[in-house]
């Protein structure tokens, strides 16, 4: 059957909400820790989180370099919120020994719009979302200063980027796996499906 196997990096974050929203948009989901485990997956999401410790863990548990190069082949990736900063090729305002993974030509600036107490909601109108607009959750949430000519702009608030594609890569500033409505990880699934080859399925 053509159901993908979709992977969540479980090394800190809201990995269990992520699990939930891909199996709810008919995928099968789960948790990868070390790189058997990330060889194993068709696809990845990036929870939100702390982007400095994410990074910081999957230096430690060797999965950096296997991350950077299944993204490099291809492998589709989104990112929410933390998630999105580690698929900035640059980080405008890194903490020291915080890495990316890369993935979009996209400069980001962390906690841009504001502090825990400053979260908020907002509905934000996705590029490639059918329907009424995602209610976006943000949380200490980044925003994206700027873009190459590669990546594709799918959604603004307030003036400022929060949702990005490049290829086969997908980030949010927000976190739609904490609102019930999958429709944005209904998407991936389906960049996730468009990806495989005839002969995976
Ligand atoms: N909700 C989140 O994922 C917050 C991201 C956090 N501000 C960071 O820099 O990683």
């Amino acid at each position: 059957m053509n159901t993908p196997v979709i992977g969540v990096l479980a090394l800190q974050g809201d990995v269990r909400e992520h699990l939930i929203a891909l199996a709810a948009a008919d995928a099968v989901a789960r948790p990868v820790r070390r790189p058997e485990e990330l060889a194993e997956v068709d696809a990845l999401v990036l929870p939100g989180g702390e982007s400095t410790t994410i990074s910081k863990l999957a230096v430690l548990f060797g999965l950096m370099e296997p991350l950077r190069a299944r993204v490099r082949a291809g492998m589709p990736v989104y990112g929410t919120c933390a998630g999105l900063i580690l698929l900035a090729d640059k980080i405008l305002d890194p903490r020291s020994g915080q890495e990316t993974i890369g993935g979009i030509d996209m400069i980001v600036r962390r906690n841009a719009f504001g502090r825990q107490n400053e979260s908020f909601e907002a509905a934000v109108d996705v590029r490639g979302v059918e329907g009424a607009p995602v209610e976006g959750v943000f949380i200490r949430a980044p925003w994206v200063e700027s873009v190459g000519a590669a990546a594709e702009v799918l959604a603004e608030h307030d003036g400022h980027i929060v949702a990005v594609r490049q290829d086969n890569v997908l980030a949010t500033s927000f976190h739609p796996e904490l609102t019930g409505d999958h429709r944005v990880h209904a998407l991936f699934v389906d960049m996730v499906r468009a990806n495989r080859t005839p002969e995976s399925l």
